[in-house]
């Protein structure tokens, strides 16, 4: 279990919380080390960001924005998540650069396309031994409908991978079937991991992960032992837990 776990109940939407504990996580990060190098995540998290990064102020100079996972499609398929982020936030306003984002390579092979995500991961945080695993800033994980965060999926064998940072996968339960992910070893080595719930439909799965504590959930298996572990949730969704799941009695 990680050390720091907090829950946040929100009202109606997740937005401005989610947002807000991003600008004081990139803020923190640049005055301490003048860099900040976040994971953001697809679907509906990814709809949240774009709404709602125009309103953070911060030096996005000095940040470094890579994806937990992505679907190897054409950067035109609705279903890519850094073609969510080109079409609904790069140009209203210029407020984050291009230049900010690390796109997983989609036009090579999936295999391949994590081969190179993982280099540039590395690259971006100097390292030259092989075992080391970096540490990320801050990951902005979703919770899909199957307890799945990432491109990790209940019963999939990459819950095992002990070696890559970054993985492919060709099998996804949910379409598009080849994705590249984030692995466990990566994400538990973040400073912060984050997860946003919104909506309903969330509410099942989240109890199961925050008060149940089911391992069979990938979403579960996110809770990394030197890092922040926070779940921001709106009513509907934080509806089948009772006041704060982590606190200690
Ligand atoms: O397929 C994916 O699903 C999860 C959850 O998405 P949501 O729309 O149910 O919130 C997402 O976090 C992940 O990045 C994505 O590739």
């Amino acid at each position: 279990m990680s050390h720091k776990r907090a829950f946040y109940r929100t009202g109606d939407a997740i937005c401005d919380e989610i947002i807000g504990l991003l600008e004081k996580f990139a803020n923190e990060s640049i005055a301490k080390q003048n860099k900040f190098r976040v994971g953001v995540s697809g679907g509906s998290l990814a709809d949240i960001l774009c709404e709602g990064m125009s309103d953070l102020r911060s030096d996005f100079s000095k940040w470094q924005i890579f994806f937990c996972d992505e679907r190897v499609v054409s950067v035109s398929d609705k279903e890519s998540t850094w073609g969510t982020f080109k079409r609904n936030m790069l140009g209203l306003g210029d407020v984050v650069p291009e230049s900010a984002f690390i796109p997983v390579n989609s036009s090579l092979d999936v295999n391949e396309a994590a081969v190179d995500y993982e280099r540039k991961v590395r690259e971006a945080f100097g390292l030259s031994n092989p075992e080391e695993i970096p540490s990320f800033d801050l990951l902005i994980l979703g919770i899909g409908p199957d307890g799945h965060t990432a491109s990790l999926f209940p019963g999939h064998p990459l819950l095992a991978e002990k070696n890559k940072l970054i993985a492919p996968i060709e099998d996804s339960p949910k379409p598009p079937p080849k994705r590249v992910t984030m692995t466990l070893p990566l994400i538990n080595n973040a400073k912060v991991c984050l997860f946003g719930a919104q909506g309903g439909g969330k509410a099942e799965m989240l109890k199961r992960i925050v008060v149940d504590r089911d391992t069979t959930l990938p979403a579960t298996l996110v809770d990394p032992p030197k890092g922040e572990l926070i779940f921001v949730a709106c009513d509907e969704a934080a509806s089948l837990v009772e006041g704060d799941p982590f606190r200690r009695s």
